[in-house]
């Protein structure tokens, strides 16, 4: 039991009609780990974590969660799931603290159980002193963090986080992580989609990139950093750009190992920026703004599939 693993599919599809959205993949996730889909909207990484959270039947393949099988064993897989949904579904209606009482009291803990285990996840999500207010006056990050603490109610073996801090500000986002964090700390799973290759380098021990339904790479974000970009990118901006793009990526070819042009600025893929920057210089070219940074997730996807996460 130990060593099998939390998620485990093979030649996974999942059809809307004759629509594919997700198109035979494979996945293993073990213990303890944080593991992430990345990819852009509409790569199929909502649907996946459907069929994982057994709300969605597979059209076809093998699925298992927790060892057991999807499909027929669904209402005992979610008794020890956490789900954190796209979009917070909590009980306008309710106090923050009744929200999770209320949540508790399904999975059969008594009233003084619920209370018990909604102080102390209130107490884990920093939402405490909001625990006897109404929902609706809380920030986009605090009913994150809520529905969080939701999923954690039933002490789960593995939580599901659907694109967990989407349309939150950064300083939501890193409180958000940091919680994430914690709980990857006391040893639980975490499995979560995200557009943000911030994110995925933040909280993922393994990833995949997902694109149009199917996984395109997958590893830890480190070494897909490796396998897939270099070291550094200089970012180049140029006057008249768009239009005068091509023309300047033509002029920076061989300067590095990749020149990619992008709408706005020309991607140069470099182990060293400062040499490639000099380079530049010899050449004679002119650019209006010189960015040299690491390489990102952001740059894997580039690579793998010739478009950008987030448009
Ligand atoms: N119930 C449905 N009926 C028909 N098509 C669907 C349904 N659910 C998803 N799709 C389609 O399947 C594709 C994958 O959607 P999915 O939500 O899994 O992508 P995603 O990677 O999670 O993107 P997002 O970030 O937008 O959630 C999309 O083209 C979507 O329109």
């Amino acid at each position: 039991m130990a060593d099998q693993p939390m998620i485990y599919a093979r030649g996974l599809v999942k059809r809307f009609g004759k629509f594919t959205a997700v198109d035979g993949i494979d996945l293993e996730v073990a213990p303890g780990e944080a593991f992430g889909f990345l990819g852009p909207n509409g790569a199929g990484k909502s649907s996946t974590m459907r069929m994982i959270g057994c709300v969605s039947t597979p059209t076809s393949g093998e699925l298992r969660i927790l060892g057991m099988d999807a499909v027929r064993d669904g209402p005992r897989i979610r008794a020890r799931l956490g789900v954190c949904p796209q979009l917070d579904n909590l009980d306008p209606d309710l106090t923050v603290r009744e929200n999770l009482v209320t949540y508790a009291r399904y999975f059969g803990l008594s009233r003084a159980e619920s209370r018990r285990r909604a102080d102390e996840l209130l107490e884990f999500v920093q939402l405490a002193e909001r625990a006897g207010g109404k929902v609706e006056p809380l920030s986009g990050g605090m009913k994150r963090r809520l529905t969080i603490a939701r999923a954690m109610v039933n002490d789960p073996d593995l939580v599901l986080l659907d694109e967990p801090t989407t349309g939150l500000d950064p300083q939501a986002r890193h409180l958000l992580w940091e919680r994430l964090f914690r709980l990857k700390q006391r040893g639980v799973t975490l499995v979560l989609t995200t557009h943000y290759m911030d994110e995925a380098e933040q909280l993922c021990d393994r990833l995949v990139v997902m694109d149009g339904g199917r996984i395109v790479a997958e590893g830890s974000p480190r070494s897909l950093i490796e396998t897939y970009s270099t070291a550094e990118v200089v970012e180049l901006r140029f006057p008249g750009m768009p239009e005068s793009g091509a023309r300047h990526a033509a002029a920076l070819e061989g300067v590095g190992k990749r020149v990619d042009p992008l709408p706005d600025r020309v991607l140069v893929y470099v182990d060293d920026g400062d040499a490639a920057l000099g380079e530049i210089q010899r050449r004679g070219l002119e650019p209006s703004s010189v960015l040299v940074r690491r390489s990102t997730l952001e740059d894997v996807f580039l690579h793998l599939t010739g478009r950008t996460l987030v448009d």
